[in-house]
């Protein structure tokens, strides 16, 4: 391997002598030539990326200060001036990114400070730009409450070793959070961390994408205009309910996985779509919306939110004995990409080929931060092959439908470990629209318990999934339904027509139409027009990891024939 060598000298890693080399992309070490008996053929080998490098620091420097994620201050050490630590990724078996230090010992305190100097001076040329100062969000009521106490044991001191600047807001009421964002000079922020669940990320969301069509001259309300990307990235700490974004995005839901996500500035492109009522937007959302039993339960659970996170399975109880069904129509544009569909059992994985290739800016991104033990993305085989795609068709599906669900992610969380739309993507700008019609109490039960333990919930006669790029809900009477076949009334509302619609339907408590849950929000205007926007938004994570095949360290090790020269 031949690579570019910054710096080279023997250094000691828990009391033995090694040979320790910095190039431009790694530090790596072998057992030091003196040291060693010439005999020995094999050195095992160990090298850590600078991508997985957080910072390195003089221990002297450091003496007294918390150890990140430990109530323990650092002890003091007679010899803190003459060794240094390398603050590293590793990750256990889980999937879980932990912080790993490796104490290097020096034989005089000018190269203790020359390697630190240097490590620094890497990281920053590593090319993957990482924050320096954000702005953070704490949802102290989502969730267990518990996102203030998160972020100080977890994240807080992550952020300080990596030297990234914050400004900590607690959100005081709903809404808060999107205000700021809409409002506030974020010009000093290269970023923004929301400590909360789905719905404060997509109030983050909401605020920035406003934000940014508003500067931008676009025409948000208007359903036909393609948003402009933010330049600036979000990161969530999950502390919410469900945290399906976090779950989604970097497999686990862990606040120091996702700290340590930001701190190393991984980026991945998001699908955001646009949800319009006429010519107003209602909002923009992150994850899913649910019309019918998904609608109900969450308006319902609304006036249970004391339960936590188990108001959910108290409200779908409820719901589920009242097995209603709602009449519509459903108007879609399919992908048009005949190689991948909701059923095709694939799964959006860090390196997804899927993704990777509709944003060739994306790429660099994920390629900076994958993982040293992979060596880049290893794109998945069946995308590898020239992907068929046309623009999609246009289909219309009338009836009466116990559940409208469409989700941008797939959605697992700990009812449907698998999600509701298991091989749907982060960044291929489709959503996976599942059509769940009327059907018997006990068909439902077998849809949802299959959607509980990993079955196929689509394999069902009363259920239709579909991959599609932008869909129009109309919600129907009983009447419309007997002349279906009538071809959807144009949609050209204004905003008072959405807020007479809005209050007729409050009004008469209309009991035939259902509310649509916009990301864990109550909508309560059936009738909606969706579009995806491919990667709209950029979000600090890293992806998915197969869990199966993690190595447990980012410090790789190699047995290696001895080559003293290939080093030196
Ligand atoms: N101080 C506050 N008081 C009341 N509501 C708040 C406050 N701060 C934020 N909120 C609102 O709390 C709502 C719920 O927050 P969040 O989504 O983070 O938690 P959750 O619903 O428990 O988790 P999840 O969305 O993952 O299920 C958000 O819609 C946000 O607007």
């Amino acid at each position: 391997m031949a690579e570019d060598v910054v710096l080279f000298s023997v250094l000691k890693l828990a009391g033995k002598p090694l040979d320790v080399t910095l190039s431009s992309r790694t530090i790596s070490w072998v057992a030091s030539a003196s040291s060693t008996a010439e005999t020995r053929e094999v050195h095992h080998y160990h090298f850590v990326k600078m991508s997985k490098v957080i910072t390195a620091v003089v221990d002297s420097e450091n003496a007294g200060d918390k150890n990140p994620g430990s109530a323990k201050p650092r002890k003091l050490d007679n010899h803190d001036d003459l060794t240094f630590t390398v603050h590293c990724i590793r990750r256990n078996s889980q999937g879980k990114w932990r912080v790993r230090e490796l104490k290097f010992e020096c034989s005089d305190q000018e190269t203790c400070r020359r390697w630190v100097a240097h490590i620094k001076e890497r990281i920053v040329k590593q090319g993957n730009v990482r924050p320096q100062n954000l702005l953070v969000f704490i949802n102290p009521y989502g969730g267990k409450k518990e996102a203030g106490s998160i972020y100080d044991t977890h994240t807080a001191p992550l952020f300080s070793l990596a030297g990234i600047k914050t400004t900590v807001i607690y959100t005081e009421a709903k809404n808060h959070a999107r205000d700021v964002m809409l409002k506030r000079d974020l010009t000093e922020f290269d970023g923004v961390v929301c400590v909360g669940g789905d719905g404060t990320f997509a109030e983050v969301v909401n605020g920035l994408l406003v934000r940014t069509q508003q500067e931008g001259g676009v025409d948000y309300n208007d359903p036909d205009t393609t948003p402009q990307c933010p330049l600036m990235r979000i990161g969530v700490i999950p502390a919410g309910s469900t945290d399906v974004i976090v779950c989604d995005t970097t497999g686990v839901t862990d606040p120091v996985t996702s700290t340590l996500q930001i701190v190393l500035g991984c980026s991945l492109g998001l699908d955001i779509c646009s949800v319009h009522s006429g010519h107003q937007l209602l909002r923009y959302t992150v994850s899913f919306m649910g019309y019918g039993f998904l609608g109900d339960v969450l308006k319902d659970s609304e006036s249970h939110r004391w339960m936590g996170p188990h108001r959910y399975d108290f409200s779908g109880f409820k719901k589920y004995f009242g097995n209603k069904a709602y009449a519509g129509e459903v108007t879609f544009l399919t992908s048009g990409d005949e190689d991948h569909h909701p059923q095709d059992k694939t799964k959006c994985r860090v390196g997804c080929a899927v993704c990777l290739r509709r944003s060739d800016s994306q790429t660099s991104d994920v390629f900076e931060c994958l993982d040293s033990s992979t060596g880049g993305p290893d794109l998945q085989d069946d995308n590898k092959s020239l992907v068929k795609e046309n623009n999609g068709s246009w289909k219309k599906v009338t009836g009466s439908f116990c559940a409208v669900n469409a989700a941008l992610v797939s959605g697992c969380n700990r009812l449907a470990p698998n999600g509701i739309a298991p091989s749907s993507h982060l960044g291929n700008g489709c959503l996976d629209l599942l059509l769940v019609h009327k059907c018997s109490r006990f068909n439902f039960l077998r849809h949802l318990i299959r959607l509980g333990n990993s079955g196929n919930h689509f394999n069902f006669d009363f259920v239709e999934v579909h991959r599609v790029k932008e869909f129009t809900f109309k919600s129907l009477t009983s009447q419309d339904l007997k002349s279906a076949g009538n071809p959807a009334g144009e949609s050209t509302s204004n905003t008072s027509l959405v807020k007479q619609r809005q209050s007729r339907y409050q009004a008469t408590g209309d009991s035939n139409t259902s509310t649509w849950n916009l990301d864990g929000e109550v909508g309560d205007i059936p009738d909606i027009n969706v579009h995806v926007h491919c990667q709209l938004i950029k979000i600090f994570a890293y992806g998915r990891e197969d869990v199966k095949s993690l190595n447990a360290s980012c410090c790789m090790s190699r047995n290696r024939t001895k080559n003293k020269s290939a080093w030196r």
